[in-house]
């Protein structure tokens, strides 16, 4: 398990994590979202002890990095794309990492086919596309079998087929125990992996909850009914938010299906229709972060404190 225990970091006089506490449990993958610039790497970079915290700390199974001898086989990190000599061919950027860290060649063999790169193993990895690079950084980060695996957008570059192998690799390795945690700044691409999904927004921890926790708050309803004008009233008088489409039609939010068709019977309302229209994840998310986006097209400058 991976604990984040009030971390803050300041680069100068710039806030860049703001006391921000989470766990990343053992057996689930974790989506760690947030807009550009909030914070995301700064996190990975401190949890794996690349940098020092301003205050607070980040352990792995009850210690901090640092403290481990074999930290390869503790955690496995993709931050970087660019992490591999250009002139060295998949095979021996492996068998470099793996001997520089007392791993036998039989498991570079292993994460190569894991990977799905045998097949280009003997090939430079600067001819690598982008998608073949965030595999061979994910098989290096798979090693040392480590306990944790740290991955800072690896879906970044995947086409459909990477995609629906990086799901399944996620979902073997915390079957089999491992704390997946890996960022994005698309929910779209959270939601395909994820069991757990911390929303990070200037440095702040916004939201930190299951996938179906963000499911739940996009539930709308569709109402189609003869009696809409006064059904309206009555929905707006219970707390509902209340859309008009048009005469007959309006859409509902702030209730549940049940609870719109027990209102219907006590008002004498007869539905003609009562359907299920959810927003997307993705809307849902923008909402939580759209007041703690720091970069926007068409902005010259960072936002600030606002
Ligand atoms: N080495 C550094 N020196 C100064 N400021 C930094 C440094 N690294 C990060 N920052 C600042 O800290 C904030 C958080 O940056 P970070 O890269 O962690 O965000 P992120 O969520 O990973 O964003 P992105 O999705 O764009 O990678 C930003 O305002 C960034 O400019």
């Amino acid at each position: 398990m991976i604990e984040v225990d009030h971390l803050t970091k300041y680069f100068g006089d710039r806030l860049a994590l703001d006391d921000v506490s989470f766990r990343v449990e053992s057996g689930k993958v974790t989506g760690f979202l947030g807009p550009n610039g909030a914070g995301k790497t700064t996190t990975m970079r401190l949890i794996l002890g690349l940098d020092r915290p301003t205050s607070g700390m980040a352990l792995i199974d009850g210690r901090a990095l640092q403290d481990y001898t074999d930290p390869l086989c503790q955690v496995g990190a993709l931050l970087d794309a660019k992490f591999a000599h250009p002139r060295r061919t998949a095979f021996n950027h492996l068998v470099t990492v793996a001997t520089t860290h007392g791993i036998p060649t039989s498991r570079v063999r292993e994460v190569l086919s894991q990977a799905g790169l045998e097949a280009v193993a003997a090939e430079r990895v600067g001819k690598f596309s982008l998608g073949m690079t965030q595999r061979l950084g994910i098989a290096t980060a798979l090693l040392g079998s480590p306990r944790a695996l740290i991955l800072d957008e690896p879906i970044n570059g995947l086409d459909v087929d990477g995609v629906r192998w990086f799901r399944g690799l996620c979902r073997d390795l915390a079957d089999s125990g491992v704390a997946v945690f890996l960022s994005s700044h698309l929910m779209s691409e959270v939601e395909l992996v994820a069991d757990r999904v911390i929303v990070l927004g200037r440095g702040r921890v916004l939201q930190d909850a299951p996938l179906g926790h963000f499911r739940r708050g996009t539930s709308t309803f569709e109402v189609i009914t003869e009696q809409a004008v006064e059904f309206v009233g009555a929905l707006s008088e219970r707390g509902a938010a209340v859309t008009i489409i048009d005469e007959r039609t309006c859409t509902v939010t702030g209730l549940s299906a049940k609870e719109i068709g027990v209102l219907a019977l006590k008002t004498g309302t007869v539905l003609e229709g009562l359907e299920e229209t959810s927003r997307s994840l993705e809307d849902s998310y923008r909402e939580l972060t759209d007041d703690h986006v720091e970069y926007r097209a068409g902005e010259s400058s960072a936002a600030s404190g606002s």
